[in-house]
C-alpha cells in the first residue's frame, strides 16, 4: 500500500540481494524507520519485540530468517536451530510455524550448497502468495462491503476493526483491510471504527496511520467504544484478522475481539474474520482449550508511549508504582459468534464442513499426520 504516495511492502531484499529489509513497527505513527535485517538473530529479535508483528508478516519474516540464518550455516544443525529460534519467538499466530514447515520442506532435502538459493526462492515465494492471497480476500470481503451500500442507498458503510489487519500486519493489502481498501479504492463510501487497542495500541498507532495514508475515512475509538456504537446502529460490519483458526472455525486474535463478537451477536451486526489460509491450523480444534496464548510484560500495560509536543518519543506510567498487572496478548472467540471466514476461497462458514470443503488438500493432510 502507500505511504507519502509511494507504494511500498513491509518486506522486500536490499539492494544487495541478500539482507531483508522491513518496517520498525515499535515507532510509527511518529516515525517511519526502515531497518535492514542480516543475521537469525537481528530476524529473531524483530519477531520477538515486535519490529514487525501481525500473523503473515512474522511468518514470512520467519521464512527470510531461515534464508539468513543458512547464508551462516546451511547444514541440518543450521536449519534445525534457525527453525528452533524462531519458533520460540511468539506462541500464538501459526503463520510463523506454517512458514517454517515451508522453509524446511523447501531446503531440507536439498545438498547443503543448493540451500541457501532455495530458501530465498521459497521465502520471496511465500511472501508474492501472501500479496496475492491478501489481493483475493479483499476482492470476496468487498462484495460483502458493496451489498450493504447497495441496501444504505450512498450512507458510508460503517466497519469495525480490531488491532491491525492492515497491509502492516502482511506483506501487503491486510488482511482485514484488504475489502475496505478495495471497495475505497471502488469508489464506495465507507468509514472505519478503528479500535484503538490496548496495551499496545496497534489500532491507534498503525492501523489508523495506515487507513489515513490510503485516505480511507476513518475515526479510533477506545476500546470500550464499540459496543455502545453497535446498540446505536452505527456499525454495519466488523471485519477483524486473526492469529490463528482451528480446525472447527473457532478464531484467535489480538485480546479484546471477543467482546467485540459477543457486542456484535446481541446487536445483530454481521462479525468477519479476514484470514489468509496459512492462518488455519487444522492440528487443533477447540481454541479455547488448545490455542497458547501468548503473555508479554506487564510494562506494556503500565506504562505508554508516545510523541510529546516537540516531537520527542517519551514512555510514561499511567499506573501505580509497582501494581500487578496481566498481559493476554490474545483471545479466542468461539465459532458460533463469526458470521463468515473471508478467506483467499471466498466466504466460508466458520465449520469443520466449511472449512475442510474449502481447504480440502490442508484439511486432509493434517487428518492423516
Ligand atoms: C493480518 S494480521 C491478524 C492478526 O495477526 C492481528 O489481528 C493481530 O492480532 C496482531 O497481533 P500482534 O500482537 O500485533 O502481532
Amino acid at each position: 500500500m502507500k505511504v507519502d504516495g509511494r507504494h511500498t511492502r513491509t518486506l522486500w531484499l536490499e539492494p544487495d540481494g541478500w539482507a531483508v529489509g522491513t518496517i520498525d513497527q515499535r515507532q510509527l505513527p511518529h516515525r517511519f524507520v526502515t531497518v535492514r535485517l542480516e543475521t537469525l538473530a537481528d530476524a529473531a529479535e524483530a519477531i520477538r519485540s515486535m519490529l514487525v508483528r501481525g500473523a503473515p508478516l512474522i511468518g514470512a519474516t520467519a521464512a527470510y530468517g531461515v534464508c539468513l540464518a543458512l547464508r551462516a550455516d546451511a547444514s541440518d544443525r543450521g536449519l534445525a536451530t534457525a527453525c528452533e529460534t524462531l519458533a520460540a519467538t511468539r506462541p500464538t499466530a501459526i503463520n510463523l510455524r506454517w512458514a517454517l514447515g515451508e522453509m524446511t520442506a523447501a531446503v531440507g532435502r536439498l545438498p547443503v550448497e543448493c540451500r541457501v538459493a532455495a530458501a530465498y526462492a521459497r521465502a520471496a515465494a511465500i511472501a508474492d502468495e501472501d500479496v496475492a492471497i491478501n489481493a483475493a480476500i479483499g476482492r470476496h470481503g468487498r462484495a460483502l462491503i458493496e451489498d450493504i451500500a447497495r441496501r444504505k442507498g450512498g450512507a458510508p458503510v460503517q466497519i469495525l476493526t480490531h488491532c491491525n489487519a492492515g497491509w502492516l500486519a502482511t506483506v501487503d493489502w491486510g488482511t482485514a483491510t484488504a475489502p475496505i481498501y478495495q471497495a475505497h479504492d471502488a469508489g464506495v463510501p465507507l468509514h472505519v471504527w478503528v479500535d484503538e487497542t490496548r496495551p499496545r495500541n496497534q489500532g491507534a498507532s498503525l492501523t489508523a496511520w495506515e487507513l489515513s495514508q490510503h485516505g480511507v475515512p476513518c475515526t479510533l475509538i477506545a476500546d470500550n467504544t464499540g459496543g455502545h456504537l453497535m446498540q446505536h446502529g452505527l456499525v454495519d460490519l466488523a471485519i477483524v484478522g486473526t492469529d490463528r483458526v482451528t480446525a472447527q472455525g473457532d478464531v484467535c486474535n489480538k485480546i479484546g475481539t471477543y467482546l467485540k463478537a459477543l457486542a456484535a451477536h446481541d446487536n445483530g451486526v454481521p462479525f468477519y474474520v479476514a484470514l489468509p489460509s496459512p492462518t488455519i491450523d487444522f492440528a487443533v480444534v477447540d481454541g479455547i482449550r488448545e490455542i497458547p496464548i501468548e503473555e508479554r510484560g506487564a510494562e506494556e500495560v503500565t506504562l505508554m508511549t508516545g510523541a510529546t509536543a516537540d516531537g520527542r518519543i517519551e514512555t510514561v506510567r499511567i499506573a501505580p508504582a509497582g501494581v500487578a498487572a496481566a498481559n493476554y496478548g490474545f483471545d479466542v472467540t468461539p465459532a458460533r459468534l463469526v458470521t463468515g471466514l473471508i478467506t483467499e476461497r471466498g466466504v466460508l462458514p466458520a465449520t469443520r464442513e466449511g472449512l475442510a470443503a474449502a481447504f480440502p488438500e490442508r484439511a486432509g493432510l493434517r487428518a492423516a499426520e
